[in-house]
């Protein structure tokens, strides 16, 4: 019925068996980038332009020759909802990874609305600098580089009010132009939701041997409900899911050791989700006062003083662990070997 209606709205010849309903054609200007193109299997293929033989989008594939090789894993952080915790799982994990001084890492923030990394990684009174080769990112640490809009505003207080078309022309700008150099790691800080840059992300991307998505959600259905759509769309975008993770699960007191859902798993929370749509789970991540601390501070959870034994650094940790055995930078002895190694604890094995 769907692909029906598609045909009779479309030139003869010009439409995929199986395109979404109200497709375009694979020749017009919007292939591909069209609201009715959203989820659609041939999306990727009509924006790249490869789907009606015009050849691929000249910037997909500049983003991949700045990309796919010198870039050895690339991990898109991606929420269904806002406000769940992806941008401090986002800047806690190239923390984490960079505090191995032999691997060289990036945080791409291209969350525009809202983009936090500056702050979370203590550098949001610090300038992007032009260079020849592109922009260059701030640098947290040598082996740590940072880039986010959060960079370009006039002051922390200004809000960006650009209609979609902008926003991801900036996207696309800062794949495309941010000279990163070689890097071990890539995480991109994504906007949340499916939105229009969130599927020029990955359509600007498709060429670039991306690794695939952590996707952040807290235990609530409200945010379930949303990362199931987010879990699709990863599929018929071809985005591999590397896992979920769910934060803000569980509040474990300091003072009795007792542990409260504040944000109640009413649908049985993430890892029943995971089961029921086949998708590796990452475990939990509970609320902890030094997370939020470390966030506010611009500060690596993993090196404040006296953050050892929290819950949440634990947590945390595993899931550093568990994100480099799944994109093959690790394997699982390594990991067993972290256990008794005070440096592995942050994912300080040499790779
Ligand atoms: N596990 C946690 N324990 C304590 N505080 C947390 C935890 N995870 C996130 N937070 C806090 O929750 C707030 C929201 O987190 P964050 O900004 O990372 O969410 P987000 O999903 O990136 O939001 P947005 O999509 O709106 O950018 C922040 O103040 C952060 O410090």
């Amino acid at each position: 019925m769907a692909v029906e209606e598609t045909r009779k709205g479309a030139p003869q010849g010009e439409v995929p068996e199986d395109a979404a309903t109200g497709c375009p054609g694979v020749e017009a200007d919007t292939a591909g980038k069209a609201d009715s193109c959203a989820g659609c299997p041939n999306q990727a293929a009509c924006a790249s332009g490869e789907a009606a033989n015009k050849g691929p989008d000249p910037d997909v594939l500049a983003i991949a020759r700045r990309l796919k090789t010198a870039v050895k894993h690339k991990i898109l952080v991606l929420s269904g909802k806002g406000g769940v915790g992806k941008s401090t799982v986002a800047a806690q994990l190239s923390l984490a990874l960079s505090a191995n001084h032999s691997l060289d890492v990036g945080l791409l923030d291209v969350d525009v609305c809202g983009p936090s990394a500056p702050q979370m990684l203590g550098v949001s009174d610090e300038e992007v600098r032009m260079s020849n080769s592109g922009w260059s990112p701030v640098y947290v640490e040598e082996n740590l580089g940072v880039m986010s809009i959060g960079f370009m505003l006039p002051t922390k207080d200004d809000a960006i009010i650009w209609r979609g078309v902008r926003k991801t022309g900036l996207i696309k700008q800062f794949l495309r132009d941010v000279d990163w150099g070689e890097l071990d790691y890539l995480i991109v800080d994504a906007p949340p939701g499916t939105s229009d840059e969130h599927i020029s992300l990955v359509q600007m991307l498709a060429e670039s041997n991306v690794d695939g998505a952590l996707i952040v959600t807290t235990p609530q259905e409200v945010s379930l409900i949303d990362v199931r759509k987010e879990i699709n769309f990863c599929r018929k975008s071809g985005t591999r899911v590397l896992g979920v993770v769910e934060n803000m699960a569980g509040f474990v007191c300091q003072h009795c050791q007792g542990c409260t859902d504040i944000f109640f798993p009413s649908s049985g929370g993430a890892e029943r989700m995971c089961k029921e749509m086949d998708v590796p789970y990452l475990g939990k991540i509970p609320l902890d006062p030094s997370i939020s601390r470390a966030g506010e501070l611009g500060r690596s959870v993993f090196q404040e003083e006296g953050n050892a034994a929290s819950p949440g650094v634990g947590a945390l940790r595993k899931l550093v662990a568990k994100v480099r055995v799944t994109v093959g930078d690790l394997n699982k002895s390594e990991v067993s070997d972290e256990k008794s190694s005070e440096a592995a604890k942050v994912g300080n094995v040499s790779s």
